[in-house]
């Protein structure tokens, strides 16, 4: 559905953004909501920046129906990428009921708001998460779901069962469901990438601030797993290769019926200390780290296998590891403070 009007929550956002710049180069018109809770206007500045393109852009809440009522009617949507949402682990367990409110609440009102003017098109922003401890590896989309060990987690899943129902019944009603492996990198550019609040949860994000200086020394939770180097495995996956999993969903959605799940992922993973080692070369700057006691629901290795989503989609993560940390490093080292403080 090239030239068409879409939908992205979440636009803002550090996912969000970067498929907004691979929308616009694949032809649809991305128009964006996003309450900016995590996030700045800047890093939309800078996407029409890269893109040479002016993107609508709504300051609204998802609970706030009738500002979703007043974009659809506004717009000609096509389709909805959904992003938005909470996504801190440690928050989601000491604040459940913002998650289950702003997710799953945020979702089910997104969804009602879209089938009053008609909109049937959707794709939603799921994790591996939902998959919670490994049964088996690599992981497939029939691993079993739902034994998540987080509220976070929770609200992953929870959404996923609402819209397998939901496309049962409305028969026009076309889901992808993504589950994300561990996103990383940034921009070619290095003027949009991630750029969490506080300290952060995510490895890749603390490995680039203790780079930059802005932190002293990583921690790195156990060294005593059943891994390569006794420190926990997973699949880094680049957001570019991400955002192109989402044109790829949505050039699906033409020819689907119900709802379809797919992994995003790489098959490759790679344990703590081979990141900080890519890292550090693709940074020419040390890392240093000490060894810590392990971080409670952390699983020793995750990794997908993104065979279905080539198949299907004919999407497949195209860049390594060395790449995702040389970008990854161009946005940390260009914008130290991240979009604020520049
Ligand atoms: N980054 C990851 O590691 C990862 C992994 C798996 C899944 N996901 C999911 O992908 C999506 C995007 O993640 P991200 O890393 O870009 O996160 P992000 O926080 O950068 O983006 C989410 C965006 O949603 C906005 N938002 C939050 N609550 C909102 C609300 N009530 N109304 C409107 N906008 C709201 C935020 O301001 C932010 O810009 C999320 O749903 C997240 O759960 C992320
Ligand atoms: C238990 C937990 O919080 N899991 C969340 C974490 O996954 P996940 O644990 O996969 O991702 P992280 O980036 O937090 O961690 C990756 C690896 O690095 C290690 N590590 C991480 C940070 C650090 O400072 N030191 C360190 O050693 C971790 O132990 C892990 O082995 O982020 C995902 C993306 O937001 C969420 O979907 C998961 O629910």
């Amino acid at each position: 559905m090239p030239g068409k009007q879409v939908l992205v929550t979440g636009g803002a956002g550090y996912i969000g953004s970067h498929t907004v710049v691979e929308m616009v180069t694949a032809g649809f018109s991305p128009v964006v909501l996003d309450n900016l809770s995590n996030a700045c206007p800047e890093s939309l500045k800078r996407v029409e920046a890269i893109t040479g393109t002016s993107i609508p852009f709504y300051s609204a809440d998802l609970l706030d129906k009738p500002a979703l009522q007043a974009i659809f009617d506004k717009h000609d949507i096509e389709a909805v990428v959904h992003f938005a949402g909470l996504k801190a682990v440690g928050e989601s367990v000491a604040k459940p009921l913002s998650y289950y409110k702003v997710n799953v609440g945020g979702t089910t009102n997104l969804l009602e708001v879209m089938l009053e003017k008609g909109v049937y098109n959707f794709v939603f922003s799921s994790s591996a998460t939902v998959y919670g401890e490994p049964q088996f590896l690599p992981i497939t989309e029939s691993h079993p779901a739902g034994a998540c060990i987080n509220p976070y987690g929770r609200t992953k899943y929870v959404i996923e069962e609402i819209l397998k129902d939901l496309s049962i019944a409305e028969k026009n009603l076309r889901v992808v469901l993504l589950r994300y492996f561990n996103p990383i990198g940034a921009h070619k550019s290095g003027t949009i990438g991630e750029d969490p609040s506080g300290i952060p949860n995510n490895l890749l994000p603390y490995v680039s601030q203790v780079a930059v200086g802005r932190r002293s020394e990583l921690s790195v939770y156990g060294s005593d797993y059943d891994t390569v180097d006794g420190t926990g495995v997973r699949d880094y996956v680049h957001v570019v290769d991400l955002a192109l999993g989402h044109i790829a969903a949505l050039k699906k959605l033409e020819d689907i019926s119900g709802c379809k799940v797919y992994n995003l992922g790489t098959g490759t993973g790679y344990s703590v200390l081979q990141v900080v080692e890519a890292f550090e070369k693709a940074s020419g700057k040390k890392v240093p780290y000490k060894i810590v006691d392990r971080r409670a629901g952390d699983s020793a290795s995750v990794y997908a296998d993104p065979s279905l989503a080539e198949k299907e989609l004919g999407w497949k993560a195209e860049r390594g590891l060395t790449e995702m940390c040389e970008d990854c490093w161009r946005w940390q080292s260009q914008n130290p403070q991240g979009f604020k403080k520049d």
